[in-house]
């Protein structure tokens, strides 16, 4: 691998007593897309945050495109603009219409001028197959559609690499397959891509990679087929077969308590 364009590093965190994350080690080359799936609790959100920022590392170190982001004398902003970052609950300004909410981020942050910060966005909502909503408010979009705009929000700032945090974890069945779509095609365009997920299609047709987090460390990573198909520990097994067979997980339900729940 070149320079990884994600570096961390002995990474731990710890919220009060709870030591959340216990030594993290994981690179993510450029135009890599690394699947992070784990029971709940495993720090799999803490780990995201930490590597925007978003979360102080306790200890240890984090690089992005070579430059180490946890040093205290780092600009902070200058690094999140480089780092694009998509949520569960999709985050839109309710009050401003889809091409505001692309360009608002744009001009405050970037200082694009009106006309700039409105080609970038246009640029973006056809990106993710959304031109025609240009004017519309967040309210009358599906959720699948606002989970679409705020990934347009997050590409208009020109990332380097996209961090997501179970993007498709708060929408109906239905509405999952057109962000997966979207989600895809960035992996296709080559962007590296950082995301927590317990969509085991994406994560076995798109990832170049599949983590799996269990108790604060990383206890498998390699390829879909190995993690998914072969993983080395039972716990990971047995998490996973829960996952990829969500009836199975209702006839067990109860018989273990070894391991977090699966994703709802
Ligand atoms: N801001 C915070 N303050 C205190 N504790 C926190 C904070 N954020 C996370 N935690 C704790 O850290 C642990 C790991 O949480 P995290 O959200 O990273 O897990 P996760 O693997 O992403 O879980 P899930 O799949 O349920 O989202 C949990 O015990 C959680 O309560």
């Amino acid at each position: 691998m070149t320079q990884p364009e994600i570096r961390v590093q002995d990474l731990h965190k710890s919220f009060g007593d709870n030591h959340v994350l216990r030594g993290i080690d994981l690179e993510i080359g450029h135009g890599e897309v690394v699947c992070v799936i784990g029971p709940s609790g495993s720090g799999k959100s803490t780990l995201l945050r930490c590597v925007n920022l978003l979360e102080e590392p306790s200890t240890g170190e984090v690089f992005v495109g070579g430059t180490e982001i946890t040093d205290p004398d780092v600009d902070i902003d200058a690094v999140r603009r480089r780092i694009g970052m998509v949520f569960q609950q999709f985050n839109l300004f309710p009050h401003l219409n889809v091409t505001e909410n692309l360009t608002l981020p744009q001009r405050r942050v970037l200082r694009r001028d009106k006309a700039q910060a409105a080609r970038i966005a246009a640029e973006n909502l056809a990106r993710v197959g959304l031109s025609e909503k240009a004017d519309a408010y967040p309210s009358s979009l599906s959720g699948g559609q606002q989970q679409r705009v705020a990934i347009a929000r997050a590409l208009a700032m020109g990332p380097e690499v996209m961090l997501f945090d179970e993007p498709t974890s708060a929408l109906d069945p239905e509405l999952v397959g057109d962000v997966l779509a979207v989600m895809r095609r960035l992996a296709e365009e080559g962007m590296t891509m950082m995301v927590v997920t317990h969509e085991m299609t994406f994560a076995r047709e798109v990832a170049d990679r599949v983590v799996f987090m269990d108790g604060g460390v990383i206890v498998e990573d390699g390829t879909p087929d190995q993690v998914i198909a072969r993983p080395r520990h039972e716990r990971t097994r047995h998490f996973l077969s829960r996952l990829l067979d969500p009836a199975m997980a209702e006839v067990e339900e109860g018989t273990s308590d070894q391991v977090g729940k699966p994703a709802q």
